[in-house]
Parts: C-alpha cells; sequence; structure tokens
C-alpha cells in the first residue's frame, strides 16, 4: 500500500480517494474503525475528527494510524480542509502530532492549497479566491470560523512542536530546493512547515519532494500529485478506473452545510423540485421534527426529487446556536437529517446527495455504511461514491462550500441507472 489516508472528515475522504483513483490507483475508503481492505494501492480512513473533542480526535487517528501502518501502508496522508478548518484547540495539530509520533517522521509539511478551487497559500497566508480566508464567508462557519489568515500562526496556536514556513520563491525553484529548506528548517529544531503553493505545478513541486517521507499532509490537491510520480518510480501498476454509480430508485437531497454555496443551490434546486426547510432555532422536538419532515418528504419522493435543508444564513445560524449551543445544534441538524436519511433509504430512496462534510458523515454513518466505492475525482465538491451495503446506493457527498449552483438536479439525474 503506497499511501494510508486518514481524512478529518468524510467528503474529504471521498475527495482524497477521488483524486487517487483519477490517478490510477486502486482505492478503497473505509469508515472509522472498519478493517482495512487488502490489495489495495491506497486506503483512505474517514474519521468524525475535524471538530471532535481533542482527546477523542487523537485516539481516532492512534487507531487508523496503527491499522494502515499494520496494513503495510508506506506512507500517511492526513488530509483536512482546503480552507485549514479547526480551531484553537485543533484538530490539525494534536493530530498531525500524533501521526509524527507513530510514523518517526522528523519533520513535515502542511499544504492545503487547492488551485482549483480557488485556495491558495502565499507567505503562509490562505486565500479563497482574491480574500484572504478570514475575509470570505468562511469567518461565518457554524462550526470553525476561520478568522486568522496566517497559518503559521494558526498551526502553532495548536502544537507544541515549531512550526516554520516554505515560501512559494523557494517551492518556484523546485524539489531540490523545497528539500534543502526543510532540511534547514529541520536542523533548527522546527518540525513543521506551512507550504505556500499556488498552482499545480507548485503542488507537483512540493510532491517530488514529499513521494517517499513516511508522513505528509495537506489538502486532497497535494495527494493527487503522488500517483505520477509512483508510476515513474516503477512503484504503481496502471488500474482501471471505476465508473461512478448510478441507481434505480427515488432521489433526495439532504442540505446541512449554511454556506453560501449550499444556499444557493438550495435556492436553484427550489426553481424546480420541492425544498422543504427546517429552523433549528424553532425545532420543538427533534422527533418531531423528524416524524414533520418524513410525512413532507415521503409522499412526494414518487414524484421526482426532494430536498430537506437545516440551512440557515449567518442570523439564521446564530438564533439556533443561541438556544441549542453550537454543538447543540449542529447534533440536532444531524441526527435530524440522518433520521431522514434512514427514513428515505426505507421508502426507497435510492439516489441521495448530501451537502456538508459534517453532514456527510452523520448521514452515512446513520446509514450504517462502514465503506465506499469512490468514483474518480471530476471536480470540486462532486464526491461521487456508491455503498453496497447495507442497501446498494449511489451517493454524492458534497463539501458544502464547493460545486456548481446547479449541481443538485443535475447530479441526482446523472446518478440514475
Ligand atoms: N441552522 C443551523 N444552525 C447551526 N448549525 C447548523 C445549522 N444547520 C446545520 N448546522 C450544522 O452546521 C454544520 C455544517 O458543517 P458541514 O456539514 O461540514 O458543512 P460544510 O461542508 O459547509 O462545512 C453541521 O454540523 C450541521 O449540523
Ligand atoms: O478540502 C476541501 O475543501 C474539502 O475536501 C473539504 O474538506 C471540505 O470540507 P467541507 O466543506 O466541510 O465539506
Amino acid at each position: 500500500m503506497l499511501l494510508g489516508g486518514i481524512a478529518d472528515d468524510l467528503t474529504g475522504a471521498v475527495e482524497l480517494a477521488g483524486m487517487l483513483a483519477a490517478g490510477g490507483m486502486r482505492v478503497a475508503l473505509v469508515l472509522d474503525d472498519a478493517p482495512i481492505p487488502s490489495g489495495q494501492d491506497a486506503v483512505v480512513v474517514a474519521l468524525p475528527s475535524r471538530v471532535a473533542p481533542v482527546a477523542e480526535a487523537r485516539d481516532g487517528f492512534a487507531r487508523a494510524a496503527d491499522a494502515l501502518l499494520g496494513a503495510g501502508a508506506r506512507m500517511l496522508f492526513f488530509k483536512y480542509c482546503a480552507t485549514f478548518d479547526s480551531t484553537p484547540q485543533g484538530n490539525i495539530g494534536p493530530c498531525a502530532d500524533l501521526l509524527m509520533e507513530r510514523t518517526g517522521a522528523p519533520f513535515t509539511l502542511f499544504a492545503p492549497s487547492f488551485p482549483e478551487a480557488e485556495r491558495r497559500v502565499f507567505m503562509g497566508h490562505l486565500f479563497v479566491g482574491a480574500q484572504l480566508v478570514s475575509n470570505s464567508p468562511k469567518r461565518f462557519d457554524p462550526l470553525t470560523p476561520m478568522t486568522e489568515p496566517d497559518l503559521v500562526k494558526v498551526l502553532a496556536a495548536q502544537t507544541a512542536r515549531r512550526v516554520g514556513l516554505l515560501p512559494l520563491p523557494v517551492v518556484a525553484q523546485g524539489e531540490a530546493a523545497v528539500a534543502r529548506h526543510a532540511s534547514t528548517l529541520r536542523e533548527a529544531g522546527l518540525s513543521y512547515a506551512i507550504a505556500d503553493a499556488a498552482t499545480e505545478e507548485d503542488l507537483a513541486t512540493l510532491a517530488r519532494a514529499s513521494w517517499d517521507w513516511p508522513l505528509a499532509t495537506g489538502g486532497s490537491n497535494l495527494a493527487a500529485h503522488y500517483p505520477p510520480i509512483w508510476r515513474e518510480k516503477g512503484l504503481l501498476a496502471p488500474a482501471a478506473a471505476l465508473p461512478p454509480a448510478r441507481a434505480g430508485g427515488h432521489g433526495a437531497v439532504l442540505a446541512g452545510s449554511c454556506s453560501d454555496r449550499t444556499r444557493e443551490q438550495v435556492a436553484h434546486f427550489a426553481g424546480h423540485h420541492p425544498v422543504l426547510r427546517i429552523d433549528l432555532a424553532r425545532l420543538e422536538t427533534p422527533a418531531a421534527a423528524l416524524r414533520e419532515a418524513a410525512g413532507w418528504a415521503l409522499p412526494r419522493l414518487e414524484r421526482g426529487p426532494v430536498c430537506i435543508t437545516t440551512a440557515g444564513d449567518p442570523q439564521a445560524v446564530a438564533a439556533a446556536q443561541a438556544r441549542l449551543g453550537r454543538e447543540g445544534a449542529a447534533r440536532a441538524a444531524e441526527e435530524l437529517l440522518g433520521g431522514l436519511a434512514r427514513a428515505l433509504v426505507a421508502a426507497g430512496a435510492r439516489r441521495l446527495l448530501v451537502a456538508g462534510g459534517e453532514t456527510s458523515g452523520a448521514v452515512i454513518r446513520a446509514l450504517g455504511i462502514a465503506r465506499l466505492t469512490v468514483a474518480p475525482y471530476v471536480s470540486p465538491g462532486i464526491g461521487l461514491c456508491a455503498a453496497e451495503a447495507p442497501e446498494p446506493l449511489a451517493l454524492c457527498l458534497e463539501s458544502g462550500k464547493l460545486g456548481p449552483v446547479d449541481m443538485f438536479g443535475t447530479v441526482l439525474e446523472r446518478m440514475r441507472a
């Protein structure tokens, strides 16, 4: 196994697995403590660790790292969000620290850049399009508001290890310069560097400098550059890419992301299909809300796809959090959408699109799915995959902040058998 991936949310795991599959690797994705399958070039473990308490996140990483290393992984890859989603407590720093201990790596880099999705790092500062992340809508994220753009500071607040910078002028000089800069930082007692990257070429340079390290970390876009290098080194044989999953049966969207993009997608879908908006600030009891939402959705399924969403604008999120607390609001939304997923599948839905990383994790776990087959990556936000058990399902697990405005309807249609 060339790469053992650990992703801190499910949409990130699907994106990573999809990019490796697009690079011609045989890839499996498992959730949590599900067994690591054999005969794969890469296995990605999806954990719900992004906003878990630090000790819980580290325990999950320890079990995943031991399982992947035990199965023979040459390199571990820690996949986090391209917008470096985390809080001052973690969990990027604490989980990276754990992986450094487990792999014995003396040094690693952090490369969240994802140019195709307009996420770029320059002088350690993270940009979303032309805005610093702290000026972008990410500052309103319900769980991981990003208010500090300097990732050296963000990471340093989460770890006792020393953090430096691998600046773009060095990356632009190529892999040998990157390797020299990394050695200089390591000899000066630093363990980590935030790596600048603005283009695919920059990421390819970082990949060429790190392809044989025991541990690398970043967005999925860094990992996408490893397969051609491994092939060139004679380590990777070509594999047949799997087609995207299709299924008969009804289609439905469950949207728990509160991002601007998801709310635009919901509004677009509402122009053509029924949408139920649930206001968490007015929720009576979760059980009553679930009954009511299922009563609304199930009779409509026969006539075409439906969407159920808890998404609100920043004011609605603030109102829900004032009433239920930050975690309480998230838990309520996730339990509700997870319960609805079970009801929809029991009523014959076989094509599901879920918007939001945490939301996707909650829905897939509520459905009792432990393993996914991931289709090759197509474009940002569109995570096509399939589950065989407990029901054969075609799924699109969408990163909440990405993907075209009309994708709910078009992707569900493309998933039809
Ligand atoms: N109205 C709401 N108020 C507060 N939190 C919400 C609301 N609706 C959903 N949530 C929670 O917000 C979080 C959104 O995160 P996620 O699903 O990862 O979306 P994204 O991919 O945009 O980050 C989820 O935990 C979800 O349960
Ligand atoms: O790196 C990315 O942007 C995605 O893979 C990802 O992790 C997005 O997270 P969510 O927006 O929470 O789905």
